[in-house]
């Protein structure tokens, strides 16, 4: 029997050892194409038949684009489990997948502290004003003049959750640290043991009464703008946002009004709508917090990611089923 293909897209850059169980049970495939006219036209020459799972990275997406319909028409129809090393899985159109037959998984759990730990130092950074502090320093003016406006502390303000999955309840468990008051909303309530004493209120609530708002959910068709300007418009004046999820899940423009108007008075920003472009409004203003996507960039979160993604490849290939299939396919396991 010839030995199962496994199409590595990306690399492999910290779980050297977890790999190379890999090659002992597959044939690893590396596609030679660099964008992803080359790579459909890579898959038509017949280069990638017989490969029935694949590996991908976020960055990947340079060769291949998003993984979509043309895409996956182009793949070879062999393909049955796509492992994407990553929690967020926006580059890859779900539905898609599931009319080609493909299962599709991601690394819940793994990012959940890296990402949580940036989240926090986002949220007192901006409360704090911290940027305008650290750009004057900077700029060999100390404070500046005038020094930065007096910031505020986390004790007491109420914390606003959008999306309670790993990420969000392990801001919230850091958060109570801070002495914060944890509100919630998701598509559905959880457990009181999940909940550990979070208040579920409806999106609206969320948005009134919050003093900070942390963006945790993930990004799909129907969250993309779950904050735009009329949700601006419901917060309280002088809120602070972060956003460590995607960001297209608000509307980059209209945040940059919101700013500007004052309804928003800081945001701290590890995510944007069109990385790595940034919106100008944002470059341009001191009092932003922004970082380039590092929510996961520790040695020890990416290494745990790649070796969850490895276990998915590796599951896929012995027993033909992955150890995290998305939420949208769980029907499909059964
Ligand atoms: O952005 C990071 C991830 O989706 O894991």
């Amino acid at each position: 029997m010839s030995r199962p293909k496994v199409l590595l897209l990306g690399k492999i850059d910290h779980a050297h050892d977890a790999w190379s169980t890999i090659a002992d049970i597959a044939d690893v495939i590396k596609p030679k194409s660099t964008n992803r006219a080359d790579f459909i036209a890579e898959c038509q020459s017949g280069a990638l038949d017989g490969i029935s799972v694949a590996y991908r990275t976020f960055d990947s997406v340079s060769i291949t684009g998003k993984i979509d319909s043309e895409l996956l028409d182009a793949l070879p129809k062999t393909l049955k489990f796509m492992c994407h090393n990553g929690a967020g899985y926006d580059q890859i159109d779900v539905q898609a997948c599931t009319a080609h037959n493909v299962h599709v998984s991601n690394t819940p759990t793994a990012v959940d502290a890296a990402t949580a730990d940036v989240t926090i130092w986002l949220l007192i950074g901006a409360l704090r004003n911290l940027p305008i502090g650290i750009h004057a320093l900077r700029a060999g003016k100390w404070r500046g003049s005038p020094p930065p406006a007096l910031g505020h502390d986390p004790e007491g303000k109420i914390l606003g959750i959008l999306g309670m999955g790993g990420i969000g309840r392990n801001v919230a468990a850091k958060a109570r640290a801070f002495g914060m008051r944890i509100r919630y909303h998701n598509r559905s309530r959880l457990s009181p043991e999940l909940e550990e004493g979070a208040e579920y209120v409806d999106f609206e609530t969320l948005l009134r009464e919050s003093d900070v708002l942390s963006l945790n959910l993930p990004l799909n068709p129907s969250t993309r703008h779950s904050i735009a300007a009329p949700q601006f418009a419901l917060m309280k004046p002088g809120i602070v946002i972060v956003n460590t999820a995607r960001g297209a899940v608000m509307d980059e423009a209209a945040l940059v009004d919101a700013l500007a108007s004052g309804q928003v008075s800081s945001v701290g920003l590890d995510v944007y709508e069109n990385e790595p472009e940034i919106h100008p409004g944002l470059l341009a203003n001191p009092s932003v917090l922004l970082v380039p996507h590092m929510g996961t960039w520790t040695q020890e979160t990416q290494q745990k990611m790649e070796e969850w993604t490895i276990d998915n490849v590796r599951i896929a290939v012995k027993e033909g089923k992955l150890k995290s299939i998305v939420p949208e396919q769980k029907a499909l396991e059964a």
